[in-house]
């Protein structure tokens, strides 16, 4: 019997529901361990609590003195807290968290200790940070990167540690993680923004955007999924046949939430509260064990740091109720994989969201004018978005089971494409009174404020508008958020600053009033959206053929998607915007290709090891068993075995075409494997690794899911579908 497969499922299947600690209001204990306005406020002088407001609001510099005051108060509420230890907390470009922790202890003469946190401590520090992804931006010899405090994302308390949102960065100035262009970004989108708003309203001074992003994972028991060596070293099952019954009806999404996993879930959402995580929806996603978790909706910057603590938390409040959660974007082949679908919206210090319809023509027009210019930012960088959500994980979801295929497209829904319809057809140059005040109160004028949303029914769309928002559906579960959001808040910056540009031109040169100008470049970006709209089933063949004709990139795979970052128009991008420069894009790239190679490597380790070291193992045990069966039924029965024997002598021979097959792939892939190793071209390997490497898993994974089928269940070490997905 396999004794680890059994075993584990029968601890799993004792355990019981812990019990929750979390009880009371929990608008009471919201932010309980974030050192935000009421914290500082207690903690703070005044003149360091403003010191700081200026610096969220306005980014203003906090001097050395000042950053003294704020550590200390800092300090003295962390240690309030239970602190002992501080950390700048930062996100390197491995997609994880990091932290070093120092203990705010010190020494003194005549062996007395204090507890101490000066302000350059809180500022600026130099973690030993050699071995993080750099893309070639740092040599090991000269290693030094800096983390500096983000006061923009407010510290926090996590266990005993007080944690400081830092960006990190060479000595030479390059960004070494996911912050530092973001914040870029979200600037370069501000400073655009505001100037576009201010054609509508002279007040605008600020837009911020925002993000509210929605968690999808998988829970399975800990004890079963550790018992799978592919899930602890890849994150997903490399094999394993379907169970009889999967996700075919519909009897998991929106169900009642199992006891355990409902325990789970409220551990959570409590930790959450204590941090300021704003969690509010939580419920069973499609795919048997599979769940959502979303919060409401934040500024962007905060929302990524918020996605990226919380992606932590929940891998350590798993262990405490003995759950693994699996984050990869397709854990299980044949279900619903996992998303974490980014929604996106722009609005300003005077209380508008840019992408929500208003009351009056004015605030239409000027919604019309974010909208179509978020869809055309999306048709000229369409490849870049696709490249922003590109991993060797998410290249499994992509294109099947409600995820969106490689080719991005934007669903709008009827009601706009109709109200875009007539736009389109606004007169070249000046409009005369009659037309405008026309397109104003029947078309501009009659977008309603609350728009019938249908959009949400596209399961197949990567960029669906939803309302009052986008959602930015390709974006996978495992994801940083911020990769996303640098592409998109760039791409939206850099398109408002060149409608801004034409509108300014026709406005000066062409002598148009302001409205007639804005009206005329949107018709031009109208019709030349047109290719990158699409309401139809985006997974089918017509689709594949369409887009094409239409000039939209279709890159199914990692390698092929990330290409586009190196073209000259995505480095020109963001160096113009100054959110990277060329360094920093081309390091990028290497770090994310690098990834790719290392994963499709491990991968194929793992399978290989799976393969020959518990499948084969397993079959020939299996067989030696039929073999006594036939051997004994030949000593009784004598040439009448023949008979009696037939099926399991077809059996026996089964599984010698199976284990051989398995055998001779296996080497095959290892001498894939070599070959590429070879390659010196990251790009090059990138792509081998893919072509050459990765099409043997499919082919192994057949035999070896064959075998499954046959072989007696009580011998089989591998834990299976049903139980993976079916015990909790
Ligand atoms: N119902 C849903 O929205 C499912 C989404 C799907 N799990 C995805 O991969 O994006």
């Amino acid at each position: 019997m396999s004794t680890l497969r059994f075993n584990a499922l029968k601890t799993s299947l004792n355990r019981a529901p812990l019990q929750n600690k979390e009880s009371g209001r929990r608008s009471e204990i919201f932010g309980f361990n974030v050192f935000n306005e009421t914290a500082m406020r207690q903690y703070l002088s005044k003149h360091a609590l403003n010191a700081v407001l200026q610096a969220v609001e306005k980014g203003t510099k906090i001097d050395r003195a000042t950053a003294d005051h704020i550590s200390t108060g800092m300090k003295e509420w962390a240690i309030s807290k239970g602190a002992t230890h501080y950390t700048h907390w930062f996100q390197p470009l491995t997609g994880a968290t990091a932290e070093k922790h120092d203990a705010f202890f010190e020494t003194m003469e005549a062996g007395l200790a204090i507890e101490r946190f000066e302000g350059t401590q809180l500022v600026q520090q130099e973690p030993d940070a050699s071995s993080f992804p750099h893309g070639g931006l740092r040599n090991t010899f000269e290693a030094r990167g800096y983390t500096a405090w983000d006061p923009t994302s407010p510290a926090f308390v996590y266990g005993t540690t007080l944690c400081i949102p830092t960006v990190f960065v060479a000595y030479t100035g390059e960004a070494l993680d996911y912050k530092t262009p973001l914040l870029r970004a979200l600037q370069a989108v501000d400073n655009a923004a505001t100037a576009v708003c201010k054609y509508f309203d002279k007040n605008v001074k600020k837009v911020t955007a925002s993000l509210g992003w929605e968690q999808e994972y998988f829970l399975v028991d800990e004890g079963l999924a550790r018992s799978r060596p592919d899930i602890v070293l890849t994150g997903r099952t490399l094999l394993g046949h379907s169970p009889a019954k999967g996700q075919q009806l519909d009897d998991h999404y929106f169900g009642t939430i199992p006891a355990r996993a409902m325990a789970y879930m409220r551990d959570l959402e409590h930790e959450c509260m204590l941090l300021g995580i704003p969690v509010k929806t939580r419920h069973n996603e499609v795919a048997p064990n599979q769940f959502e978790l979303a919060p409401i909706y934040e500024e962007t910057n905060l929302a990524v740091d918020h996605n990226s603590l919380l992606m932590d938390i929940m891998k350590k409040v798993a262990k405490r109720h003995y759950f693994m959660v699996l984050m990869h974007e397709k854990p299980f082949a044949g279900v619903n994989g996992s998303g974490k679908h980014n929604n996106w919206s722009l609005s300003t210090d005077t209380g508008i969201n840019l992408l929500s319809p208003g009351k009056t023509p004015m605030s239409n027009l000027q919604f019309l004018t974010f909208f179509i210019n978020t869809i055309k930012a999306v048709l000229t960088y369409e490849e870049l978005l696709r490249a922003a959500i590109a991993s060797a994980s998410n290249d499994h979801r992509l294109g099947a089971n409600e995820a969106p295929p490689a080719i991005i497209s934007v669903f709008i829904g009827e009601q706009l494409t109709a109200v875009l319809k007539e736009l389109e057809t606004v007169t070249k140059g000046k409009l005369s009174p009659k037309e405008k005040t026309d397109l104003k109160l029947n078309v501009v004028g009659k977008i309603p404020e609350i728009l019938l949303d249908n959009t949400d029914r596209n399961r197949t769309s990567p960029f669906a508008f939803t309302g009052n928002k986008f959602e930015f559906r390709a974006v996978g579960s495992s994801a940083n958020c911020a990769n996303p959001m640098i592409v998109l808040n760039s791409i939206v910056a850099k398109q408002l600053i060149d409608f801004k540009d034409e509108v300014d031109e026709l406005i000066e040169k062409k002598s148009m009033k302001k409205d007639d100008a804005v009206f005329n470049v949107l018709r031009e970006y109208i019709k030349a959206s047109k290719a990158i709209l699409f309401e139809g089933n985006g997974y089918s063949e017509e689709w594949e053929i369409e887009a094409k004709k239409r000039g939209l990139s279709n890159n199914k795979t990692t390698p092929e998607a990330l290409k586009v970052k190196l073209s000259k128009p995505s480095i020109a991008l963001f160096e113009n915007l100054g959110v990277m420069n060329k360094l920093e894009s081309e390091a990028r790239y290497e770090i994310e290709i690098e990834e790719y190679i290392l994963r499709i490597q491990i991968e194929s380790r793992v399978l290989g090891d799976i393969a020959r070291n518990h499948v084969v193992p397993t079959a020939v045990r299996y067989q030696n068993i039929l073999i006594e069966n036939v051997t004994g039924l030949k000593t009784i029965y004598g040439d009448m075995f023949k008979k009696l024997a037939k099926e399991q002598l077809m059996l026996i021979e089964e599984i010698s075409d199976h284990i051989e097959a398995i055998n001779s792939l296996v080497t095959q892939m290892i001498d894939a494997r070599k070959l590429c190793n070879k390659q010196t071209d990251l790009s090059k390997k990138a792509n081998d690794y893919c072509k050459k490497v990765k099409p043997f898993f499919e082919e192994i994974r057949y035999h070896c899911d064959k075998l499954e089928l046959m072989i007696d269940d009580e011998l089989w070490p591998l834990t299976k579908y049903r139980e993976l997905l079916f015990t909790n």
